[in-house]
Formats: C-alpha cells, sequence, structure tokens
C-alpha cells in the first residue's frame, strides 16, 4: 500500500493501513469475497440474534429489521471489507461516525453495540472456515476480520461519546435554564392547577356527570406539565418516581371505579372513592412540595442548614483540583471532619441542639481555612475540606488547628447553655492518582482509625 504521506501512528488511518499491507491480497480478496457472498445470510442471523436478547431487543421491532436494519447491515458489511483505497476507507469510516451519532440519539447502550461486534465477529469466522481459506491464510484472514470490526468500532464509538456529551451538555444547560425560570411560581402554578383538577373532580362526581367525562390527572395540565417538563428538570429527584405511582394509583385504579360508580350512584360508596382520591392527592401534593424543596437548595449547590457547599458538585469540584493539581504538580489535601459521639448529643440536647452545633462547626471551619479552599457538608455530622495547594506539613498544621479550635470552642445553645464537642479527621494527601474517589476512600479510612484509636485526633493516611 501507499508508504508516503503516512499517517500518524494510533490514527485509524494508520491503523488500517498497517492492517491491510499485513495481510496478502489474495487472502483480502477471499475474505471479501466470502463477505459478499454472505452478507445477507449473516444480517439475518445478527439480528436473529439480537432480537432474542434480552438488552438488544427493546430498540428492536421486527418490521425495522425487516425493513431498513438488515439492508444497512448488508451494506455496511459489503463497504467495510471492499474498502481498497484511502477514499474508501474514508467514507467507510463517515459512515462509521454517522452509525455513531445514530445510536447516541437513539441512546442504544454501548455495551450492546459491543456485544453486536462480537456477534459479527463469530459469524464472519463461523463462514470463512467454510470459505476454503487454509492454515495461516485462514489466520490472516479471521484476524483481519477480528481487526478491521474493531477500527469499524471504534470510530462509531468515538461518534458516539462526543455525540453523548453533547446531548448530555445541552440537557444540563436545558436543566439550568429551567432552573433560571421562576420555580416559585412554577411551583405555585403547579400547586393551582392540582386544586383545578380537584375541583372539576369534585364537581363531576357530585353532579353524577357521565363516567366518561371525569378527566384523568394524566391529561391534566399539572399531568402534561410532569410529562414533559418536571422529568427534565427533576430528573433523578427520589419524589418523581412516588409522583408517578400516585398518578397512577389515581388514573388506573380509582378513576375507573369512581366512573362506574357514576352510573350505579351508591352515596356511601362515592364519598369513599372521594375520600381515596383526596388522599392520593394529599400525598401528591407534599411529593411535589417536597420535590421544588429540594430541588432548590441541591441546585444552588448550598445545604440549607451549615449554608456550606453540599455534595452535588463534589465531583466536578474534586475532578478539577485533580487536574489542576496534576498541571501544575502542586498537591492539595482532602480533610475529613466528623463531629465525636454526635448522636449522643442530639439525644442528649436534642435534634435543634445538634443542628446548632453543626452550625457553628461550618462558621468554625469557615474562619478557619483560606478563601480559596473548599468547604462541603459530607454528610450527616461530616464535612469534608479540601486545601488548595498545600503540601503534607501545611495540612497537618490546618488539621490540627480545626482539632484543636473545635476542642476549645463553646458550642451555644438556644437555651443559653453550652457545650464541649470533639472532631475527629482524616487527612490524606492528593498523591497524583486521576481517580479523586480514591482520595477520599483513602481520607475516609484514616478517619476511621481517627475514631478507632480513641476520638479527637488527626490520622493522615498512609498509602
Ligand atoms: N441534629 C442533627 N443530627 C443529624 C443531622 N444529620 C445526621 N444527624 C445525626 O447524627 C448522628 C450520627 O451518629 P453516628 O454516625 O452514630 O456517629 P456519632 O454519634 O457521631 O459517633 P462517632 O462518629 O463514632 O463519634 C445520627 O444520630 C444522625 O441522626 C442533622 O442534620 N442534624
Amino acid at each position: 500500500m501507499h508508504t508516503n504521506n503516512l499517517p500518524l501512528s494510533g490514527t485509524m488511518e494508520a491503523d488500517w493501513i498497517s492492517l491491510f499491507d499485513s495481510v496478502p491480497e489474495s487472502t483480502r480478496n477471499a475474505l471479501r469475497k466470502v463477505v459478499d457472498e454472505h452478507c445477507e445470510d449473516m444480517a439475518v442471523a445478527f439480528y436473529a440474534r439480537m432480537m432474542g436478547d434480552v438488552d438488544a431487543r427493546p430498540f428492536l421491532t421486527h418490521d425495522a429489521v425487516e425493513k431498513r436494519l438488515r439492508h444497512s447491515m448488508q451494506r455496511w458489511l459489503s463497504t467495510l471489507f471492499s474498502c481498497a483505497d484511502r477514499d474508501q476507507f474514508a467514507a467507510a469510516m463517515a459512515m462509521q461516525r454517522h452509525v455513531g451519532e445514530v445510536h447516541a440519539r437513539v441512546e442504544l447502550p454501548v455495551n450492546i453495540v459491543a456485544r453486536g461486534a462480537r456477534v459479527l465477529k463469530g459469524e464472519i469466522a463461523h463462514r470463512l472456515l467454510q470459505g476454503g481459506l487454509d492454515g495461516e491464510a485462514l489466520v490472516d484472514a479471521v484476524l483481519y476480520a477480528d481487526n478491521l470490526i474493531d477500527i469499524a468500532f471504534e470510530e462509531m464509538s468515538s461518534a458516539y461519546v462526543a455525540s453523548h456529551e453533547r446531548a448530555a451538555r445541552i440537557d444540563e444547560a436545558y436543566r439550568v435554564f429551567s432552573y433560571g425560570q421562576n420555580m416559585s411560581l412554577e411551583r405555585e402554578r403547579q400547586r393551582a392547577a392540582l386544586l383545578d383538577w380537584e375541583n372539576r373532580f369534585l364537581q363531576e362526581m357530585m353532579a353524577g356527570a357521565a363516567g366518561d367525562e371525569l378527566q384523568t390527572l394524566g391529561d391534566s395540565s399539572f399531568g402534561l406539565w410532569l410529562h414533559h417538563k418536571a422529568t427534565a428538570i427533576f430528573e433523578g429527584s427520589s419524589e418523581l418516581p412516588a409522583i408517578r405511582l400516585a398518578i397512577h394509583s389515581v388514573d388506573d385504579n380509582l378513576l375507573p371505579l369512581c366512573a362506574g360508580q357514576l352510573e350505579n350512584g351508591e352515596r356511601e360508596e362515592t364519598r369513599r372513592l372521594i375520600k381515596a382520591v383526596q388522599a392520593e392527592l394529599g400525598q401528591l401534593k407534599f411529593l411535589v412540595g417536597a420535590m421544588f424543596e429540594r430541588f432548590v437548595d441541591l441546585e444552588s449547590g448550598k445545604d440549607a442548614l451549615t449554608q456550606l457547599l453540599n455534595r452535588r458538585f463534589l465531583p466536578a469540584i474534586l475532578s478539577r483540583e485533580t487536574e489542576i493539581s496534576r498541571n501544575q504538580g502542586k498537591p492539595f489535601a482532602l480533610l475529613l471532619v466528623d463531629v465525636d459521639h454526635f448522636k449522643h448529643i442530639n439525644d442528649r440536647h436534642g435534634h435543634e441542639a445538634g443542628d446548632r452545633v453543626l452550625q457553628q462547626m461550618a462558621s468554625l471551619l469557615l474562619n478557619t481555612v483560606r478563601s480559596g479552599d473548599f468547604l462541603f457538608r459530607y454528610g450527616g455530622e461530616e464535612f469534608l475540606v479540601l486545601l488548595v495547594e498545600v503540601d503534607e506539613a501545611h495540612a497537618r498544621r490546618v488539621a490540627e488547628k480545626i482539632r484543636s479550635r473545635v476542642e476549645q470552642e463553646s458550642f451555644l445553645l438556644a437555651d443559653g447553655r453550652s457545650l464541649r464537642v470533639t472532631t475527629s479527621i482524616g487527612l490524606a494527601m492528593h498523591d497524583g492518582h486521576p481517580d479523586y474517589q480514591r482520595l477520599v476512600n483513602r481520607a475516609d479510612d484514616a478517619l476511621y482509625r481517627a475514631k478507632h484509636d480513641g476520638r479527637n485526633r488527626v490520622v493522615i493516611a498512609t498509602e
């Protein structure tokens, strides 16, 4: 093949050229003949396998396979295996990128695509065994087919990842945009929409309207908002599934009973059903309120009690600091600061006293670290401090300062009494490892040892 103007190694084109050159032309031609002759039955066998695959089946319909997919697969195979120069290869790779983008749009998981590649390799190898090649030529042909499919899937995957990331950024931007809409106004509108639905439902039940006039919650203005907007804005919130369940219970269980009741009009039963619907609505209103409330705290990235950062942006901040540290060669440190015997404080002085201790702890931490450092409420009575650009001696001094200041502080309760508190601290220095979770785990292990060794102490993570 053309050895001048070789592309950089590691690029798809360079890999393809060296693959192409590594196999005699006669073997490539024999392979191409097998693929051309069998691409139809390979496509049939491929989709038969994928239709029987529990993960792949939801993405396939019999109709789509018959009308489009099988034919596309045949074309895909014969195009890929017929590449004989750079232009044809470039065109084949453009095709892979297109397929990768389509996969991203239909959200086909990468593991299913990888499984598809495995199935295809098996189909090709199986036909090659009967294709008249033997010995070295057969091995060459199988390896060539395997590598070519890998190159194609690599190109497909890189387009998939790029597309997916773009889509994720747009989704996030949409969430931020939605958040920018006035959320308290939105909350009031949805509360009013639920009330409207309830009033209409009550009127129709009282007036004995025809059963088919009862509007479902899913079709109400609230239902449409939930289905089309809330799903994007509140994605991942624990209330969403519970809200959907409550709607399902009203629309699919209670309303059909109500409709039947309207026909035969028995008052006791009507009253019972109305009460049941109202109970579900009460639950629904509570869940919607909770969902809005938690969202505001979470989205702002602040913990409501202490006003420190909550965990939402911890992964983003840790990966950013890891990158800065790796680029600039300046280490950073993580401290996990945990209040000792906090349960005892709650039990003895009440939950409100516990809350006040946490608030005072937060301001003590704020006053002890520099403004460039990060402070998180990491868990109930656990704080995470990220000290930027520090060596171990410096981090150890700060940790010790926090420990001794807490020990000396008087924590004031609402009734004027005060409490003494101690903390245990696990300290881990970033050691250049790119996985930030490892650093958190090391700090956590050190904290565990600090507790185990008697509390009110700083322990430094070893490895
Ligand atoms: N007041 C209050 N208590 C909380 C909050 N979040 C978690 N807690 C309580 O904090 C307590 C933590 O208890 P444990 O994990 O057993 O730890 P501990 O009592 O501090 O004991 P050690 O950590 O082993 O010293 C639990 O009782 C939680 O209910 C909060 O926001 N406010």
